[in-house]
C-alpha cells in the first residue's frame, strides 16, 4: 500500500492566477547555479533589488542561509545535496503557487538533481542561469576562504575541488563572472527578462 494512498489533495479557491493577478506580474524561479565564489549570490541580490524596485515581489533561496534552518540536518554528499536541492525545489514551487519571484542560489551541482527541479514547474517558470567562472579565478577570489581550506583538506567533498561540478547543457542564460562585470551579468539577466515578458 501507498503511504500516499490515504492522503488527498484539497483544492482551494484562491489559485496561483489569482496571486499572480494580485501582484500584477507572472511568478517563476531564477535558479542560479555554479562554484563556490562564481557569484551566485552577489548577482541574485542585484537582480533581485532592481527587480524589487519595479514593483516585484521577490524571495531569495540561498545554500548558507537554509543549510542554517529548514536543511541543517544535511551535509555535502551526493545524497545530502539532492535531498537539499530536492527540498529547495519544493520550497520553490510553493513560491512559483504564492505569485513570488524566486531567486535560488544554490550550487546544486549534479545535472539531475537541477533537472528534477524543472520539471516541477511549467516550462515558462524555470530559468536555469549558468554562472560560469573558471575554478582558477573562483579560488583567486576565495571570499569565505573555504577553497584553501579545501585544498589542505579541511573541507572535505569541496566542490570542484574534490566533488564534481556537472556543468549546464542547455541554460537559459550563461553569465561570465570572470569576463563580465558585476553590473554587465546583471544586465543580461535583467534584459532576458524583459525579452520574455517577465
Ligand atoms: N564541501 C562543500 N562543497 C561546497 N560548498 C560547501 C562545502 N562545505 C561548505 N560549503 C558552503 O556551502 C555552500 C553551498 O551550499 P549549497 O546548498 O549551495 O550546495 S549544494 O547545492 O547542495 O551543492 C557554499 O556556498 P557558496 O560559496 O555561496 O556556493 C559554501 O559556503
Ligand atoms: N562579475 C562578477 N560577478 C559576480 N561576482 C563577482 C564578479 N566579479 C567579481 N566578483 C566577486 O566574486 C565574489 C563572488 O562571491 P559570491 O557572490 O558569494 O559567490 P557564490 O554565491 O557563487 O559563492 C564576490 O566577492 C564578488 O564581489
Amino acid at each position: 500500500m501507498s503511504q500516499h494512498e490515504n492522503i488527498h489533495k484539497h483544492v482551494f479557491s484562491i489559485t496561483k492566477q489569482h496571486r499572480q493577478a494580485l501582484h500584477g506580474h507572472k511568478s517563476y524561479i531564477l535558479w542560479f547555479t555554479g562554484l563556490s565564489g562564481s557569484g551566485k549570490s552577489t548577482i541574485a541580490n542585484m537582480v533581485e533589488a532592481r527587480l524589487h524596485a519595479k514593483g516585484i515581489s521577490t524571495y531569495i533561496l540561498d545554500g548558507d542561509n537554509l543549510r542554517n534552518g529548514l536543511n541543517e540536518d544535511l551535509g555535502f554528499s551526493a545524497n545530502d545535496r539532492k535531498e537539499n536541492i530536492r527540498r529547495i525545489g519544493e520550497m520553490s514551487k510553493i513560491f512559483v503557487d504564492s505569485g513570488i519571484v524566486v531567486l535560488a542560489t544554490f550550487i546544486s551541482p549534479y545535472a539531475n538533481d537541477r533537472k528534477d527541479v524543472r520539471k516541477k514547474v511549467k516550462t515558462d517558470e524555470f530559468i536555469e542561469i549558468y554562472v560560469k567562472c573558471p575554478i582558477e579565478a573562483c579560488e583567486e577570489r576565495d571570499p569565505k576562504g573555504l577553497y584553501k581550506k579545501a585544498r589542505i583538506g579541511e573541507i572535505t567533498q569541496f566542490t570542484g575541488v574534490s566533488a564534481p561540478y556537472e556543468e549546464p547543457e542547455n541554460p537559459e542564460i550563461i553569465i561570465e563572472t570572470s569576463q563580465n562585470t558585476i553590473e554587465e551579468c546583471v544586465q543580461q539577466i535583467i534584459d532576458y527578462l524583459i525579452d520574455a515578458g517577465m
